[in-house]
């Protein structure tokens, strides 16, 4: 078995699955509907009619993702079964209610009753870190989904999968779900190479988090909500200050690396920003050549018209304007301060012309991703971790769990990192935000 399977949309499984499901008596008598599809059906990849056309194969050759759910046979045997969880990269609401929702999920309706949390993500196999590993039962898991961050710890920073596997083995681990984002999903990827390089039969199952929504082949991902639900607050009270006080400018600068989701989001959210600036769309700060006005004369513009202006920037913005800063632990891009550079750019700009203003900038930055989950996420991030156990159980393997067109599915973990989800500018997302603000399609 090799990770990825014959297609690209196949999902890999460690040998067929003999054994009854001890979910059975729940599933056996369900029939399929519009609510339900069942384990042999496929979720079309397309949703439209036009780009389902072009693929110009017949219909039941469209492709299709395997749907997430109970299997009636399983794989594992549970009361031989050892489980393993980990959590890897930043911090994402969500993250404790995925760990609940797998130990229970994998003691209350599997009967497994050998659970290991791993602890600071991939930090946690390696030897000579002296990381100890935790034994998760639903007692020791109850309430933690009260609480923002992680139980289990999370770390960035490159280990080496020979090691990991052979942490995994030592432990007799069978099944490893991993709880990361696109870093996390690579690791596990190679992980699971490194698995089936070895001939062992050992299930990596990721559940995708990341609150800047960047992962491909799933509609959002868990923890998204929640981190622009606080944003939007922080937007809220920058609108509070910017309109008590005369030419007032309130400037926001939300987390999101490449994708500007947060941002797109958080401003839709509270409808009260006047410019979005996102890494998809590049802006210029000063009136181009054409007498196209740049972000600088566009505030002042508002502020005249209105009194007061709202910006709200992604991090990852803007980043051709303020030089990087090298990368982290996992190689990611550190940016630079896009923020901090606006503000200063707008106070001077102001100046320049001889206009008053009051600008507020405030960064939440850590604020907006350290929260509990609110309730669609806490929904959200249970369901998914059911369908993490069941295609583990089932023995699939090299894949990630994720919700397409409402659906729950299984994506091959090769197919989650084949590249970014972002902000499409010509999407209907980014017009929303458009329409919203009235910002030009084009500024500087
Ligand atoms: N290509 C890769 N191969 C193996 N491991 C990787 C790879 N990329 C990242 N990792 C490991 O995955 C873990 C998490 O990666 P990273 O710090 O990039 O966060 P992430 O999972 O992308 O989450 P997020 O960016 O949302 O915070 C780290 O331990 C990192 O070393
Ligand atoms: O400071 P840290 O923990 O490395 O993480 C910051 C990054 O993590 C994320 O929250 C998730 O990738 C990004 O939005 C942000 O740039
Ligand atoms: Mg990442």
């Amino acid at each position: 078995m090799q990770p990825g399977g014959a297609s690209q949309w196949q999902i890999a499984t460690l040998g067929t699955a003999r054994l009854d499901s001890p979910l059975k008596p729940l599933i056996e008598a369900r029939e399929r509907s519009e609510n339900y599809v069942d384990e042999s059906d496929l979720v079309l990849v397309d949703d439209v009619l036009s780009t389902a056309c072009e693929r110009g194969v017949p219909v039941e050759q469209l492709p299709g993702l395997e749907p997430g759910g109970p299997r009636r046979k399983i794989f594992f045997d549970p009361s031989k079964l050892r489980a393993a969880i980990v959590t890897c990269g930043g911090l994402c609401p969500g993250l404790n209610n995925v760990v609940r929702g797998v130990v229970d999920e994998l003691w209350w309706q599997y009967g497994v009753r050998r659970i290991h949390g791993i602890r600071n993500g991939y930090e946690g196999f390696i030897a000579s870190y002296g990381h100890e590993v935790l034994d998760l039962t639903p007692a020791s898991v109850r309430g933690i989904d009260e609480q923002g961050g992680t139980v289990l710890g999370t770390s960035r920073g490159q280990q080496d999968p020979e090691e990991v596997v052979d942490c995994l083995e030592r432990l007799g681990i069978g099944v490893l779900f991993v709880v990361g984002g696109d870093g996390s999903m690579r690791g596990a990827l190679r992980i699971a190479s490194v698995v089936a390089e070895r001939g062992l039969k050992i299930s990596v199952v990721g559940i995708p988090k990341t609150i800047d929504n960047d992962i491909p082949f799933i509609d959002h991902s868990f923890g998204f909500q929640t981190a622009f639900a606080r944003a939007a607050e922080t937007i809220r009270s920058v609108v509070v200050e910017a309109r008590s006080t005369p030419h007032g400018v309130g400037l926001v600068k939300l987390m999101g690396r490449h994708s500007g989701f947060i941002a797109a989001y958080a401003a839709l959210a509270r409808n009260d920003a006047d410019f979005v600036l996102v890494p998809e769309v590049p802006f210029g700060l000063d009136d181009d050549a054409d007498g196209r006005p740049g972000l600088l004369s566009l505030v002042q513009q508002r502020v005249a018209e209105r009194g007061n202006a709202i910006v709200v920037v992604a991090e990852g913005a803007g980043q051709d304007l303020v030089p990087g800063e090298g990368v982290d632990a996992s190689g990611n891009a550190v940016l630079g301060d896009v923020g901090r550079y606006l503000r200063r750019r707008l106070l001077d700009s102001f100046a320049e012309a001889g206009r008053p203003v009051n600008l507020r900038y405030v960064d939440p930055s850590y604020a907006i991703r350290s929260v509990p989950a609110n309730g669609y996420d806490a929904v959200f991030c249970l369901r998914l971790a059911h369908a993490a156990v069941h295609a583990a159980m089932a023995g699939r393997t090299a894949m990630v769990v994720g919700r397409w067109h409402g659906r729950f599915v299984h994506v091959p973990t090769e197919l989650a990192i084949s590249r970014r989800n972002v902000v499409d500018p010509h999407g209907d997302l980014w017009l929303s935000v458009l329409e919203a603000t009235g910002q030009p399609p084009r500024i500087g």
